[in-house]
């Protein structure tokens, strides 16, 4: 290296050790605030939650509205994650419940929203997920609710009709599949596991690549994974977090049959979220049995302004060919457009749940 060279990065890395050095200064005088946030909260006698799902995505939004670049506001949102979640884990370091094992796309979401300080507590099921939040074992549930190729998770969403627990967030994950294996030739591919949803988004790929392995469906990407890595003549679909958890070379990447393939997920506690100025509320509801009995319910909605996201409908289960319909609506049940939407539509809906107010996800 020549002394010009050397002269030059010396001063630079000077500067970065400076700046180093006034980041881990100012992250700690942070994480006081945080500390002090807690103390008073519990000063006043506040016995609320101390995640503030609404608060976070205000910080978020403000950052990357301020972020001046030339990082990326993705970044941003990625660092401050992890600084909320570290000075959240000096109060109380949150037990976030979502399908495993380790190395699922479930898993990828619940350390997106929560970072990486939150406590991991895989399960073996969507329903065991649910209960784990339920029984107070966790206090957060991370759960895919839909797919952008493959539609609605079915068990999610018969779930969300029973349980007790609130929507408070929503993250929105891309979705990136591979084939992962320790073969190095197509050819010597007899097997192909992956979970369901996962196979029908590779449904293309594999009939044109692998047209005669077998596809076997399991619990989850994670499981396939950890079934490929020991059976030989088998390969796993699933996303990158599966390929470092088992250490499980990729033989083809990005094998969804669309490239925009995303999935999003709902965070559940016990409570839901205060307004954050850009928000969401998602209820259930069922219509009477007779014409035009869905308009009708629909109705107070646009006459209100309310714009609707999204409309699915399920079979009601316990009647034929009855549905219920979970609707997403734009906006906090506490704004005033909304909240005269729901008192109008408490009247005609033959049922109504309202399964929370949460802040749009932050990307
Ligand atoms: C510090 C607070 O509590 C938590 C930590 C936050 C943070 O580190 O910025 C934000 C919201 C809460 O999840 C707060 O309510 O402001």
């Amino acid at each position: 290296m020549s002394d010009d060279l050397s002269k030059a990065l010396a001063g630079v890395r000077a500067d970065i050790d400076r700046i180093d050095g006034d980041i881990l200064r100012l992250l700690n005088e942070r994480a006081r605030c945080a500390q002090r946030v807690g103390e008073i909260k519990a000063e006043f006698g506040d016995a609320g939650f101390i995640y503030r799902p609404e608060r976070e995505a205000q910080v978020l939004r403000r950052l990357q509205e301020a972020n001046p670049g030339p990082l990326p506001g993705e970044n941003i949102t990625f660092f401050f994650r992890e600084v909320m979640s570290a000075c959240l884990s000096l109060e109380q370091p949150l037990g976030v419940a979502f399908l495993g094992p380790l190395g699922t796309f479930s898993e990828s979401a619940a350390t997106k929203h929560f970072g990486h300080a939150g406590r991991l507590l895989p399960q073996s099921s969507i329903d065991d997920v649910f209960r784990e939040v339920e029984s107070g074992h966790a206090h957060y549930a991370v759960v895919p609710v839909e797919n952008s190729t493959e539609g609605a998770v079915g068990r999610t969403m018969d779930l969300l009709l029973s349980t007790p627990l609130r929507i408070c967030g929503e993250v929105v994950l891309r979705i990136h599949q591979n084939l992962l294996t320790r073969e190095t030739d197509l050819n010597a591919i007899t097997r192909v596991y992956s979970h369901a949803q996962s196979l029908a988004q590779c449904h293309e790929w594999l009939n044109r690549v692998l047209p005669n392995a077998q596809r076997i469906s399991v619990g989850s990407n994670a499981q396939a994974a950890q079934l490929a890595a020991s059976e030989a003549g088998s390969a796993a679909i699933a996303g990158e977090a599966a390929a470092a958890r088992y250490d499980l070379p990729k033989l083809a990447e990005n094998i969804e049959d669309e490239p925009n393939n995303t999935t999003r997920f709902l965070v559940l506690g016990k409570h839901d979220a205060g307004p954050s100025g850009r928000d969401k509320t998602s209820l259930i509801m069922s219509a009477p049995n007779r014409t035009g009995a869905l308009h009708e319910l629909l109705l107070p909605l646009s006459t209100a302004g309310v714009s609707m996201c999204r409309l699915e409908s399920r079979p009601a289960r316990n009647a034929l060919w009855e549905y219920v319909f979970y609707v997403d609506i734009e906006g906090h049940r506490d704004d005033p457009a909304v909240k005269a939407a729901l008192e109008k539509l408490s009247g005609y809906a033959a049922y109504l749940k309202i399964l929370g107010s949460y802040p749009i996800a932050v990307y």
